[in-house]
């Protein structure tokens, strides 16, 4: 019997990089991957010729235009044009060339600022949305309503999860436009390097974040990928299709740095830019049901940040 063909749009960012590890360990499935030079996912006609001429069985859509929350607040209208595009293009074409399965990778910031914590799936579109991030997240609620929207219609089997925070190998170091991990493992490491007095960080220290490493993230996206039909429908709604995958678990910025300081050897003072925006006070992701599908989050934090702290470092040297 033919491999099963998967096409992993954004197969060289943190999360796609690491599906592909997981689906590569697993093994029994044809691995199919465009790097952005090679097919602009945002580009209709070129993903429709893509999709004719490739026919994968299934796809995972973990391409998007992304970032922390200083690259959101400023390049608005990309975050927003780019990722609906993306997701747009991808469904549709999956669609007219009869792909049955697909799962769409969205994000927490979907969900209201203040929403009640731990956030439940049925938390979203009750609320305004955080408005740092509101493009992206509307670009992602799009995202989960086209892929509920051709399951009703088409009867497709597309699949969305709502990733927390993620962090690990991969990453985007971008002084400016990472995610606050990356973002602190590079200015904490340069300032071991340059024996530096002091480490500046962003806003108060007081928002509390939850994040999960990328390879648990790899491995619950698979996870839920390859759950039977029955199994899924049994655990979501038609129009609440979304899973939620996170650690349950969450932690302030000041105790994040703190953690990071200690992991990188940095002795000296850390300081607050409170010039910055601290974004949402607090988004902890309510994973019951993705715990009662049987999948629980592995990696703690103290643990991937030594893993991630060690990724950073080989990326320096490669
Ligand atoms: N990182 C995080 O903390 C979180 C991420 N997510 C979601 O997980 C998914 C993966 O994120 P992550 O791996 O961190 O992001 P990365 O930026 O590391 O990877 C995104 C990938 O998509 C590619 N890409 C971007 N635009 C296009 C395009 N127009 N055409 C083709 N490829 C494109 C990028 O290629 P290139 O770099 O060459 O442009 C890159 O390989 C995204 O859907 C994101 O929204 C959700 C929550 C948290
Ligand atoms: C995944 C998620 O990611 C983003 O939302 P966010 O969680 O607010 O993202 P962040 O990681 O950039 O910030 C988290 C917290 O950390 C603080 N912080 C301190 N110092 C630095 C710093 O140096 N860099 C950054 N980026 N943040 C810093 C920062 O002020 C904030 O309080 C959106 O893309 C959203 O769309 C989304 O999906």
């Amino acid at each position: 019997m033919k491999p099963e063909r998967i096409f992993v749009a954004g197969h060289r960012g943190m999360v796609g990089s690491a599906i592909v590890r997981r689906l590569q360990a697993e093994g029994g499935c044809e691995i199919l991957t465009r790097a952005h030079h090679e097919l602009d996912l945002t580009d209709q006609a070129a993903v429709h010729r893509f999709f004719q001429v490739e026919r994968p069985d299934r796809v995972i859509l973990a391409a998007a235009r992304v970032g922390g929350i200083h690259a959101n607040n400023t390049y608005p209208a990309e975050f927003i044009y780019q990722n609906l595009m993306i997701e747009a293009n991808v469904v549709h074409a999956a669609h007219t060339t009869d792909v049955q399965h697909l799962l769409f990778l969205g994000s927490s910031c979907i969900y209201p600022r203040l929403a009640p914590q731990p956030m439940r799936e049925d938390a979203l579109l009750t609320g305004t949305l955080e408005a740092t991030n509101e493009p992206y997240a509307i670009a992602k609620i799009a995202g989960i309503k086209l892929c509920e929207s051709y399951n009703r219609q088409y009867g497709r089997d597309y699949r969305s999860v709502m990733p927390t925070n993620l962090y690990g190998p991969g990453d985007n170091y971008h002084p400016e436009n990472s995610h606050v991990i990356p973002a602190l493992l590079r200015r904490f490491h340069e300032a071991v390097q340059a024996d530096a007095p002091e480490v500046v960080i962003w806003g108060s220290g007081t928002p509390m974040r939850e994040f999960l490493h990328v390879d648990d993230m790899a491995e619950a996206s698979v996870f839920v990928m390859r759950l039977d039909d029955a199994t899924y429908q049994a655990h979501t709604q038609p129009m609440l299709s979304h899973i939620n995958v996170g650690t349950g678990v969450d932690c302030t910025i000041r105790e994040l740095a703190e953690t990071i300081a200690r992991v990188s050897g940095f002795k000296g003072r850390l300081t607050w830019d409170t010039s910055k925006p601290d974004g949402t006070p607090r988004k902890l992701m309510d994973v019951s049901r993705l715990a009662s599908l049987g999948w629980r989050a592995r990696i703690g934090l103290d643990e991937g940040l030594h893993d991630a702290y060690a990724a950073f470092r080989r990326s320096l040297a490669a």
